[in-house]
């Protein structure tokens, strides 16, 4: 590869949210290992800014990615890093997810200060959370659990916590990893019961279309990972054809196997009466076929009624 390209500077942009800078960092470190100088751009997007409003009620669509898209597109930056999850499903046509960065572990995690706090099936406990995917499982399989609102980063979340605004908080542990908090989790949720977000865990890079494809290249190099990789395909395709982003109940969780790559997906209704859930298995060059036929397996089953009535009671 050509020594020019790395002689330019990658300016990273990221939001402002200490797990958001993390993830910067993070990838920050691996560009410096490739021999790459960097620097951060710090970007405050509309799901920094709007805390009043559940995601639900602000809009699905790139709530804590526009205005980095707009970064990218204007030039300010070479890159900008996101969670996977907080990505939508069908990005503008001249950007382009460029790597995955290796997933972490993908399970909802229930956090307290009461280390005897005990997650039972008649428990009648408050758990924070703004996830509309979180509280649709929980009234599925926790169905005395009340929920309470929990917007805004995950110091602020913990400090609400704290105040007693609720008794738990349920996030995800990627996030509550990587800030340190992991000593407060009370209770790990099962993957194939309580499967994650698409993408739920993994650290995805954008770039412009048009970026010189030597630098493309050897930014792929230093921060893609090949497995998280298919297994983002997979389930960004699943995202993709339910036409769902942040805001819908459904989940989708891809893993490689010896015979190639398992997706395991599905969406429940709000009130968490009816949930539709199914695994498929395939080579890993059709994963995102893969995602794509269970996502239509599951519409077929009637997820595409629950999505018209989510619409119908959102108004929209
Ligand atoms: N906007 C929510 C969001 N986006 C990414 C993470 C956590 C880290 C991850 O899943 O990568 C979170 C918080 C949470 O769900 O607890």
């Amino acid at each position: 590869m050509a020594e020019n390209v790395k002689d330019k500077t990658i300016r990273i942009g990221t939001r402002g949210s200490k797990l958001a800078l993390w993830q910067a960092e993070n990838a920050a470190e691996k560009l410096q290992a490739a021999g790459f100088k960097t620097e951060l751009v710090i970007i405050s997007t509309k799901g920094d800014q709007v805390l009043d409003k559940s995601l639900d009620k602000i809009g699905s669509k790139g709530v804590f990615t526009e205005e980095l898209e707009v970064a990218l597109r204007e030039g300010q930056v070479e890159i900008a890093v996101h969670s996977a999850k907080d990505v939508q499903s069908s990005i503008p046509a001249d950007l382009e997810l460029v790597a995955f960065m290796e997933r972490e572990q993908v399970n909802d995690v229930i956090l307290s200060f009461d280390p005897d706090f005990k997650l039972e099936r008649e428990s009648n406990a408050i758990i924070g959370t703004s996830s509309t995917r979180r509280k649709a499982l929980l009234k599925k399989y926790y169905p005395n659990i009340g929920t309470a609102e929990s917007r805004g980063n995950l110091q602020t979340r913990l400090r609400k916590l704290e105040e007693r605004q609720f008794d738990a908080l349920m996030l995800a542990y990627a996030g509550v990893y990587r800030m340190g908090y992991d000593n407060l989790i009370v209770h790990t949720f099962p993957e194939d019961e309580f499967v994650p977000a698409a993408g739920q865990g993994s650290v995805a890079i954008e770039c412009a279309k048009n970026l010189e494809p030597e630098l493309k290249k050897a930014l792929k190099q230093a921060l893609n990972h090949t497995e998280t990789h298919v297994c983002l395909l997979a389930e960004r395709a699943f995202l993709r054809t339910m036409e769902g982003g942040c805001s819908i109940p459904s989940f989708a969780l891809a893993r490689l196997n010896g015979e190639g790559v398992s997706i395991t997906g599905g969406i429940v209704s709000l009130d968490g009466q009816t949930l539709l859930q199914e695994t498929l298995q395939g080579p890993t060059v059709t994963a995102e076929e893969l995602g794509e036929e269970l996502a239509n397996i599951i519409l077929n089953q009637g997820g595409d009624e629950i999505l018209k009535s989510i619409r119908t009671e959102r108004g929209e």
